[in-house]
């Protein structure tokens, strides 16, 4: 369980939200929303121990979530705007070696190729991919890291309808194993019964979960 307690985060000395709070249990979903410089980036590197918050508490299962940052970071995957894919590798050996890093079957690498789709591009050099066919790449590799927590900046960005589909069923198959997931968007995700988080601009009198 992931538990937001009045969080306030600052950047350049400047108040960017505050009285931010949440509780997910497992099997939820937060959509963060609202207009660019909102904070909704800021939120999801504070909740994934990247940055600090000036004031609140982030717990999970109860317990100081980032008194034990490494062991934070164990139990998340992230996936931001860059997707930080080495482009020599394979679309293939790209999801191998993530079920290796996570120590699952590599029959599961091919079933998360097939689950974004990708199966055409199994040999293809992620350098030569187009920005959908990457961040399908980018999101295949999520089911693999086994983590609990996924938190999400913008994750149907470039993605086709048949992408954002592919997503949904991936997600869904995440909450119903238990997982929990943050996801920001200025688009609707196919993520139903989230609850909304929507941040204001100016962002100074915090956000609200509904
Ligand atoms: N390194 C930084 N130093 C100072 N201010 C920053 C820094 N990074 C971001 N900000 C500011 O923090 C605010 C929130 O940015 P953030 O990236 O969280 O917004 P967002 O809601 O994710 O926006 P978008 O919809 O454009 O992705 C913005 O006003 C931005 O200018």
């Amino acid at each position: 369980m992931l538990q937001a307690v009045d969080l306030a985060a600052e950047r350049g000395g400047r108040t960017i939200f505050r009285a931010v709070s949440f509780t997910l249990a497992p099997g939820m979903a937060l959509t963060l929303t609202g207009p660019n410089g909102a904070g909704k980036t800021t939120l999801l590197r504070l909740l994934a121990g990247l940055g600090r918050a000036s004031s609140g508490r982030l717990l999970w299962e109860g317990e100081d979530a980032l008194a034990d940052r490494s062991r934070h970071a164990r139990r998340l995957s992230l996936v931001g705007h860059q997707d930080a894919l080495k482009p020599g590798f394979t679309v293939a050996e790209t999801l191998a070696h993530e079920a290796r890093l996570a120590g699952v079957d590599p029959a599961h690498a091919e079933a998360a190729m097939v689950a974004m789709g990708l199966s055409h591009l199994a040999s293809a050099p992620i350098r030569i991919l187009s920005a959908g066919q990457r961040r399908r790449v980018a999101l295949a590799r999520l089911p693999l890291a086994r983590r609990r927590l996924w938190l999400l900046d913008e994750p149907t960005v470039a993605l086709d309808h048949a992408g954002v589909a592919a997503l949904g069923a991936v997600m869904a198959a995440h909450r119903a194993s238990g997982g929990i997931i943050v996801a920001s968007s200025h688009l609707p995700l196919p993520l139903p019964n989230a609850a909304q988080l929507r941040f204001n601009v100016p962002q100074r009198e915090g956000a609200e979960a509904a």
